[in-house]
């Protein structure tokens, strides 16, 4: 896996097959160019659909925009909450919300348009597919919240790829990503929206890696606990530590402590690029941890690990990766430009993670199938104690 290039493109690069691949992609880019093109796929029955399908995505990629801050109306007015027990007619929607009927109108309509809401044969409007899905995840409804403050960092994109990291909102929402990070940084509020989206990971890495082979688990920046926590709960054996900066380490002790976790669940302060992680472990797991970071800490943090896990221990990173089947929007675009506005981490490939894990010792790279790679894909790796005793 370490040798590999980043996929299919790298390892034909060049050479004749490149360069036809090329010849015929030049081609059909000129022909969907064409105008007259468009017309004649639009009313060719074959291709019709295909035609149809592309121009919805490329109004769709033109209107995202719109789309979101609809979502965010939605979500700040309550307005899938004001329509879930009953459907609302628009005059009791509009005083719910707090608008006039005008405008709740157009709202309503746009979030019938969205899947968000549906509207009923009597013209009430209730809660439609993804509306309900939302109302069930309200980490989503936290991360879209915050989407305003990297909304204003995406104001002007092309000045946000010319600049250096920082000086962001998400870079100040973030403070570790791109400062020393240390005893007095503000750990509060991004411990607060970790702690409300570790859904998004926990079941899924639960379900997906074999935690009870293991003894003791060292989380690194496990947040305020909340994958430790699950863990917990499904293995009611396992010994538990959490390490993270001292700010959030304090809230950690403090969350275990009202969790009654405080006899299993030890925590550790301190800062990886720069501090030992605590020794005896079998398995240290990263969880959203590596993509906030540069290669330089990145490998820091690896070559740590490995120090500090137990011969025959293991290495579990969870987090979105980049160029996942199926997940490229959210791997490439999404982790792509939010982890830009955040500092100088950024979304890598298994395989750059997996060279990551050899550079820094780790042998016997495996992927766990999760069921939702859009959200977490798992990432395992042995400590190779031989290795490291040789270059002791
Ligand atoms: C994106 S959050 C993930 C938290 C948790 N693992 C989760 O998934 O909910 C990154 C965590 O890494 C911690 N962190 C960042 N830089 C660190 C450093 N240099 N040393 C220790 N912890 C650090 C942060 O304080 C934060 O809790």
């Amino acid at each position: 896996m370490a040798a590999q290039t980043d996929g299919w493109a790298g390892r034909v690069r060049d050479g004749p097959f490149a360069r036809l691949r090329d010849r015929l992609a030049g081609w059909r880019n000129r022909l969907v160019e064409s105008q007259r093109f468009q017309r004649f796929a639009a009313d060719l029955p074959v291709v019709r659909r295909v035609a149809g399908r592309h121009a919805s995505d490329l109004f769709d990629l033109c209107a995202g925009f719109v789309y979101s801050q609809i979502l965010l109306a939605g979500v700040r007015l309550r307005l899938f909450d004001a329509v879930a027990g009953e459907p609302l007619a628009l005059d009791a929607l509009a005083s719910r919300l707090g608008l006039e009927p005008e405008p709740t109108a157009r709202l309503a309509d746009a979030s019938v348009a969205l899947g968000l809401l549906e509207r009923r044969p009597d013209g009430r409007y209730g809660l439609g597919l993804l509306g309900a899905a939302l109302r069930g995840n309200p980490g989503l409804q936290r991360m879209i919240e915050h989407h305003a403050l990297f909304y204003r960092d995406l104001a002007d994109p092309v000045a946000l790829l010319r600049a250096p990291p920082g000086g962001t909102e998400l870079a100040r929402f973030w403070p570790y990503a791109d400062g020393p990070g240390t005893e007095t940084h503000p750990a509060a509020a991004y411990s607060e929206l970790m702690a409300s989206t570790v859904g998004f990971v926990d079941g899924d890495a639960l379900d997906a890696y074999d935690f009870g082979r293991h003894r003791r688990v060292l989380d690194v920046g496990g947040g305020t606990g909340g994958f430790l926590a699950a863990l917990a709960a499904r293995h009611p054996t396992l010994d538990l530590v959490l390490f993270d900066l001292p700010p959030v380490a304090r809230l950690a002790a403090a969350r275990f402590a009202e969790l009654g976790l405080g006899h299993r669940a030890r925590v550790a302060a301190g800062d990886f690029r720069s501090d030992p992680l605590p020794a005896g472990a079998d398995l240290i797991t990263l969880v959203r941890i590596l993509h906030d970071h540069p290669d330089a800490i990145v490998l820091t943090l690896l070559r740590a690990a490995r120090a500090a896990l137990e011969p025959g221990g293991r290495l579990l990173v969870a987090e979105p990766l980049a160029r996942t089947p199926g997940a490229e929007r959210m791997g490439d675009a999404y982790f792509g430009f939010y982890l830009m506005a955040m500092g100088r981490g950024r979304p890598r490939s298994a395989d750059a993670v997996g060279r990551l894990m050899v550079a820094a010792g780790f042998t016997d790279i495996r992927r766990h199938p999760t069921r939702r790679p859009m959200l977490v894909s798992l990432l395992s790796a042995a400590a190779d104690t031989k290795a490291a005793t040789e270059r002791k």
